[in-house]
């Protein structure tokens, strides 16, 4: 057992502590460290922790350790995330592969890229609607049928909001309403930061709970919920993220042998 972080072969790990100007973890579940190592012969860097804005960060400091990677020579980003299913046919333990985003953030003027723009990393007016590399998804697709698992991954929208609540009945149906198919804290601004300094960017939410859209449920969704998913799934979101850069690395073999 362990995270993806966990099996890299000749592991560095680097606590975020010791890298100057780097947020700290605060999150339960989030161990703060980022791990160098190789992925099937591939160099990777993971992170053991990301940064969420109901950590107190702004947004642009939350998404900087994307910038730092781009600085290291990383192409291609891969986020992960844990979120709700908002989409009924969604059931916990699933994989949503993102498709879109909804920036909730965004709409109130909040947003990474926010502040003079850094004309190294990329323009001031990024495009944002062809996020989500639709290669990858494709081939992520592929590869989800290869594994045999086919039925449990699925493509949507993911929207973030500020958290840390959980969302109110009210706001889960507005977010339906709007398109949105998995619910989280996290990822867009990474995919906003990645995209302006040209990473190619796949994303894929676990679903750890069902998003609660009746008022008559005595559920209530919880953090420990939502890592006890995790951990529970752990085993298949290697095996899925390592055959997704094993096909990276193919494609980048063949156009620079
Ligand atoms: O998005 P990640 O970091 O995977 O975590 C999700 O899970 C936590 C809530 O349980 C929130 O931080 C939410 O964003
Ligand atoms: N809402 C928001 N963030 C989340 C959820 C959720 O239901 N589950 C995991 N992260």
């Amino acid at each position: 057992m362990g995270s993806l972080a966990d099996v890299l072969d000749g592991k560095i790990e680097v606590p975020y502590e010791i890298i100057p100007h780097f947020p700290r973890s605060t999150v339960q579940g989030h161990a703060g460290k980022l791990v160098f190592g190789y992925l099937s012969g591939v160099p990777v860097v993971c992170m053991k922790g990301r940064f969420h804005y109901y950590e107190g960060y702004p947004l642009w400091k939350c998404a900087m350790p994307v910038r730092v990677m781009k600085l290291l020579g990383v192409t291609h980003l891969v986020a992960t995330n844990a979120a709700g299913g908002l989409n009924p046919k969604f059931e916990v333990g699933d994989i949503m592969l993102v498709k879109d985003h909804i920036n909730l953030m965004g709409f109130a003027g909040n947003n990474p890229l926010q502040g003079p723009n850094d004309e190294r990393f990329g323009p001031r007016f990024p495009p944002m609607n062809e996020a989500y590399d639709k290669t990858l998804i494709r081939e992520a697709k592929r590869i989800a049928k290869e594994l045999g698992l086919e039925n449990i991954v699925h493509e949507g929208c993911y929207t973030c909001l500020g958290g840390p609540n959980f969302e109110t009945v009210a706001e889960l149906k507005m977010l339906s309403m709007l398109g949105a198919d998995s619910v989280g804290m996290s990822t867009v601004h990474e995919v906003i930061t990645g995209r302006h300094c040209d990473l190619t960017v796949m994303a894929f939410s676990l679903i750890t709970n069902k998003c609660i859209t009746a008022y008559d449920s005595n559920d209530n969704p919880n953090h420990e919920e939502v890592m006890d998913v995790g951990k529970m799934r752990q085993d298949v979101l290697k095996l899925f993220v390592q055959s997704i850069v094993k096909y990276i690395k193919q494609t980048e073999d063949s156009i620079n042998p």
